[in-house]
């Protein structure tokens, strides 16, 4: 915890009422969505400029004052959580879309600026910022840059770090960089722009960035899918691949599957029970492509791959069939889930899900597993539930033993412990099971040039 001396020079850096020290706020601002950490900040800073950011981080760098960076606070891994008495630096007053061009085809955006509210910017302008996720009403660009944040539409469109032309940032000396400056081509030596995005806050903090937009895609329309088995949703998805370009590629298991029906307000897709469920989608821009799309069904139904199909008729359709992907994360979070997000080639994704679930079912026949995810991108979200009578702080420590096995069957395919979430604090001490040693000797070293003092965010991605 910092002294009362300290609090008043803070104080000074901002506007008044611009430092907040009840304990509402502390606790509000100084987590993400994560609940293994019980948050402790000293204070939670609101700059309004890039000045008051450079100032409250040179200050930092005086005082030797850790700074944990906080927007949406939706994060999964603890990127954003201040649990050792940091000042929390929110940028809910800078949350404007500053500029738009139309032959640049970019927004100018403040880090606290909701995704949905670009997405809405862009829509407005005839335009889409295609990076979508459940959370993005609350989201912040900021933090969506932090993490590099992926979601539903990666297998067309990437990850945040394709849509970002150019960024400011504040770094941990209080020097404010200008990188890319917004050009799509620059040959210019290291893309330092690139390195801040996915960094967590460790390098330094975005105070601008300048994002991509692009053409709205036409009636997109999605199919939901019934799997005879996991074997068949690799051979399905290779099936519509080659045949249309898909907007995304979702699976999910019959256990979410039932978690999302059993809130009575979403429909069924359709009468059959099948054991895993895939939901794709993609622009029907043309009859062509629609006609494909139904054919490529009939073909996977004819091979015994799929048992049962619905397509998307109208938007309301559309929005359905997505909410049964959609709600998954929010339904399950009320059964105290442990959480992964693990990727591997898109080629290993069946054998590798099926030695996890089997190793998880030996040890732990009463754990329920829910399986679903970006399975297009090979990226698995394991959530294992905690049984409603285990207590809570036994079921994470059972988790913490599984995990070491999950981890070594990812490591064993080359896998990811993180696939979009992050490292954080939650998967801090596993990113040996993805990095090199020598790979982490460097990250250690670039965040020391970055951040000589050690400030930005400390104990994320590794201690
Ligand atoms: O809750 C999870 O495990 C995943 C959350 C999110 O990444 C999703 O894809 O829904
Ligand atoms: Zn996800």
């Amino acid at each position: 915890m910092i002294d009362s001396v300290l609090i008043d020079e803070l104080k000074s850096l901002v506007e008044p009422g611009k430092v907040l020290l009840d304990a509402d706020s502390l606790n509000a601002y100084g987590k993400d969505w994560t609940k293994q950490f019980a948050p402790a900040p000293s204070a939670i800073v609101f700059p309004k400029t890039i000045g008051e950011v450079q100032a409250i981080v040179r200050w930092a760098n005086e005082r030797r004052v850790a700074l944990v960076p906080s927007g949406g606070r939706t994060g999964l891994s603890a990127a954003a959580v201040a649990a050792n008495g940091e000042v929390v630096v929110a940028f809910d007053y800078m949350s404007q879309i500053l500029a738009f061009n139309e032959f640049d085809r970019t927004a100018v955006c403040q880090p606290g600026v909701v995704t949905a509210q670009l997405q809405q910017f862009a829509e407005e302008k005839g335009l889409y910022y295609p990076v979508d996720f459940a959370s993005a009403g609350s989201s912040q660009i900021g933090g969506n840059i932090g993490t590099n944040a992926g979601g539903i539409k990666v297998i067309r469109y990437g990850m945040t770090r394709n849509w970002v032309a150019g960024l400011k940032v504040v770094t941990g000396t209080g020097e404010l960089l200008e990188l890319n400056k917004d050009l799509i081509k620059n040959a210019t030596g290291y893309d330092l722009r690139q390195l801040f995005i996915g960094a967590e806050g460790t390098l330094g903090f975005v105070v601008e960035a300048t994002m991509r937009l692009d053409r709205a895609p036409q009636n997109l329309t999605a199919m939901v899918l019934g799997a005879a088995e996991l074997d068949a949703i690799m051979p399905v998805l290779h099936a519509f691949q080659s045949r249309i370009d898909l907007t995304a590629f979702e699976f999910f298991s019959d256990k979410a599957l039932a978690k999302v029906m059993a809130r009575g307000d979403v429909p069924a897709p359709f009468e059959s029970e099948c054991p895993y469920y895939a939901l794709l989608e993609f622009e029907a821009s043309t009859e062509e492509v629609a006609n494909a799309a139904l054919e490529t069904f009939e073909h996977c139904v004819e091979q015994g791959w799929v048992l049962d199909g619905v397509m998307s008729q109208s938007e309301q359709q559309l929005q359905n069939l997505w909410k049964l992907r959609e709600y998954i994360s929010e339904t399950i979070s009320h059964f105290t889930p442990y959480k992964n997000d693990i990727s591997v080639t898109v080629s290993q994704v069946p054998p590798f899900l099926k030695e996890i679930d089997a190793l998880v079912a030996e040890h732990y026949p009463d754990f329920e597993i829910v399986w679903f995810g970006h399975i297009g991108d090979g990226n698995l979200h394991l959530n294992i539930l905690k049984p409603a009578e285990m207590d809570t702080a036994e079921f994470f420590g059972k988790c913490a033993t599984v995990n070491k096995w999950v981890f070594e069957i990812v490591a064993r395919y080359n896998g990811s412990i993180s696939a979009e979430h992050g490292v954080g604090m939650t998967k801090r001490d596993y990113l040996g099971y993805s990095r090199s040693d020598a790979e982490i000797a460097y990250m250690k070293a670039i965040k020391a040039v970055f951040d000589p003092n050690g400030i930005m965010n400390p104990g994320k991605i590794f201690v």
